[in-house]
Parts: C-alpha cells; sequence; structure tokens
C-alpha cells in the first residue's frame, strides 16, 4: 500500500486554517467555563469485556473543540487509516522498509480471533509453553545453577526494544514480582554499567537473558561476552554456560555460535519490530518477575486492546484518537 504524507491531504489544509482561526486561541478554563459537558464529550471509558478493568481516556483538556476534532478525523479517513489497520492485521507488507509484515498482534492473539496466517504463528503457543516452563523451573528453584544452588539474580543484556519493554513493564508492575529474585537490565555499552552489575551478581546463582532480536547488536554482544567471561572466570568449564545462560533472538545460529544450548533459547520472528517485542520471547525477564500467569494476563489486556483497535470506528477508537491529538 502506497504511502503519502499527511500533509497531503485536503483536511491538512483544514487544520491549519482551523489552528490559524481559532486553535492557537484556544483557552482551556473558558472551554470549561462555557461547556459544562466538555468532560463527558471529551472522554471516553472503555471496559474490559473479560476481566472488571476499566480504561478512562480523557482527552477534553487538550486545546481542541468540536471542528478540529472532527477535521482530525476527517485527516484519518483520508489517510485510510482503517485500510491500513486492517492490512496490518492481515498480514500485508505494511514495513515498506524492510518489505515485512507488522504483527506483533499475533503475539498476542491467544484465542486465534484473528486467523492470521504467516509462518511462525503457529509456533507463538509453543514458544510460549517453552517460556512458562523455563520461568516457573527458575521461580520454584527446580532450576539450578552449576553449583547445584537455585537462581537468585537475572540479569537482561540488551538494547532498545531489546530493553525497555521489559524494563518499562517489571518497573510499572513491580507489586507483582518475585522480591527474592533481583532483575538486572544492562543495555549500556560504558563498561561500568556490567561491571556494577556483576558486583552484586553471584555467578553461582546468576542467569544472564541475552536478548537481541538479530544477535548482531555490538553493545549487546560486547555486553554478554564480558558476562560469559566472568562466568566462565568462576564456572571454569563451558559446559556451565548451558545453566545460566539463555538467548531470546531471532538468529539461531549466531545465538549457537555464542554457546547457547538448543534448548535454552526462545525465538520470535522477523515480524515482531524491535518496539513491539515486549509480548515475544523477549518478555521472558518479565515472565521471571511477575510469573508466567501474570505475563499471560498482560498479553490477554493487550489483545482486547487490539480488537478495539481494529473493530473501533474511527471517532470512538482510544489508540487512533490518542494519534490524532498527537497530530493536532
Ligand atoms: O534486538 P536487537 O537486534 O539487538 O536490536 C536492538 C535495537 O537496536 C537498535 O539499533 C534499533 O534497531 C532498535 O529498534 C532495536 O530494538
Amino acid at each position: 500500500m502506497a504511502h503519502k504524507l499527511a500533509s497531503s491531504h485536503p483536511a491538512w489544509n483544514k487544520l491549519e486554517q482551523l489552528y490559524e482561526s481559532k486553535g492557537k486561541q484556544i483557552n482551556l478554563t473558558k472551554a470549561f467555563n462555557e461547556d459544562k459537558k466538555r468532560f463527558s464529550t471529551y472522554s471516553q471509558l472503555w471496559k474490559s469485556e473479560k476481566t472488571d478493568a476499566t480504561i478512562l481516556l480523557d482527552y477534553s483538556k487538550n486545546l481542541i473543540d468540536a471542528e478540529v476534532l472532527e477535521a482530525l478525523v476527517q485527516l484519518a479517513k483520508e489517510a485510510k487509516v482503517q485500510e491500513q489497520v486492517d492490512a496490518m492485521f492481515s498480514g500485508e507488507h505494511i514495513n515498506t522498509s524492510e518489505d515485512r509484515s507488522v504483527l506483533h498482534v499475533a503475539l498476542r492473539d491467544l484465542p486465534g480471533d484473528f486467523s492470521i496466517n504467516e509462518p511462525g504463528v503457529e509456533e507463538v503457543k509453543p514458544e510460549l509453553e517453552h517460556m512458562k516452563s523455563f520461568s516457573e523451573a527458575v521461580r520454584s528453584g527446580a532450576w539450578k545453577g552449576y553449583t547445584g544452588k537455585p537462581i537468585k539474580s537475572i540479569v537482561n543484556i540488551g538494547i532498545g526494544g531489546s530493553d525497555l519493554g521489559p524494563v518499562m513493564v517489571t518497573e510499572a508492575l513491580k507489586p507483582y514480582a518475585k522480591r527474592d529474585l533481583d532483575a538486572h537490565f544492562v543495555s549500556n555499552i560504558d563498561g561500568t554499567h556490567m561491571a556494577e552489575t556483576l558486583k552484586v551478581c553471584d555467578p553461582e546463582t546468576t542467569l544472564f537473558i541475552v536478548a537481541s532480536k538479530t544477535f548482531t547488536t555490538q553493545e549487546t554482544i560486547t555486553n554478554a561476552t564480558t558476562a560469559r567471561d566472568w562466568f566462565l572466570e568462576n564456572a571454569k568449564d563451558k559446559a556451565h554456560v548451558a545453566k545460566h545462560f539463555v538467548a531470546l533472538s531471532t538468529n539461531v545460529k549466531a545465538a549457537t555460535d555464542f554457546g547457547i544450548a538448543k534448548e535454552n533459547m526462545f525465538k520470535f520472528w522477523d515480524w515482531v519490530g524491535g518496539r513491539y517485542s515486549l509480548w515475544s520471547a523477549i518478555g521472558l525477564s518479565i515472565a521471571l518477575v511477575i510469573g508466567f500467569d501474570n505475563f499471560e494476563q498482560l498479553l490477554h489486556g493487550a489483545h482486547e486492546m487490539d480488537l478495539h483497535y481494529k473493530n473501533a470506528k474511527l471517532e470512538e477508537n482510544i489508540p487512533v484518537l490518542l494519534a490524532l491529538i498527537g497530530i493536532w
């Protein structure tokens, strides 16, 4: 599908005119005083159909009025947003720069609502099963380090999408965390980040998670090599690496060359963009910290929002409204 600049659509001109004629003078205090229903007009309560979760989207405090909102929705129509959404869910290659599908929504479609036909989608559930058995073994203490002790610290080594998503979710969901399992995230190429982390870790009880879609990212491979050298200084025998290093990657060959055992690899697919990868095997650190059942709940919640995004009309579509207001 050909992409056009947003500014090439007629609604863009309309928005520019609206901004000049009144948009830049919209005053919130005045707007609320003049319209007692402003909050209810420009807010939306989303309710889950499966749980008691609700999300209140309050966009009444943005500098918009009915005419601006209408022009923004018109822009979405002219840009064929709905068609693009449908193209994404049907596996079309909307990632035109890499000529790939964009199917992170398949990672959380556990009920199979979207019937996505793309190689790899059928592997999502077996991979989740692998994450479940592994994370449960580590959390219960059944998974033992090379001297027979249970794991006490995990260190996720990754950068960009292979770091930020898990960092954000484990922080946000801290109340669900297993408190006797320390989680560290090392992303920085500055050796201090790894050195300071290793100071508080014990090689006998530390699990390293090398998270890299490509497994070629310089920062991550450098940090992973530092971690492996540190580990082997203590453990001596390379055979022990299998108990302390796992890989999350689409590049099985490079992870094997690094020395990761096949059964310690958690894979995902090239249709998972880096910035959306926390829902894939990249989320292993999340499952370890909050437990696999909670990780699965996270996937279910995201899937419900995917259903809303796919099915709600543009005027009531929470992600679309937020994106449009972002443009304004
Ligand atoms: O997961 P890997 O392949 O190590 O990439 C890590 C990060 O690298 C950056 O350069 C960007 O491409 C990010 O989108 C990506 O998440």
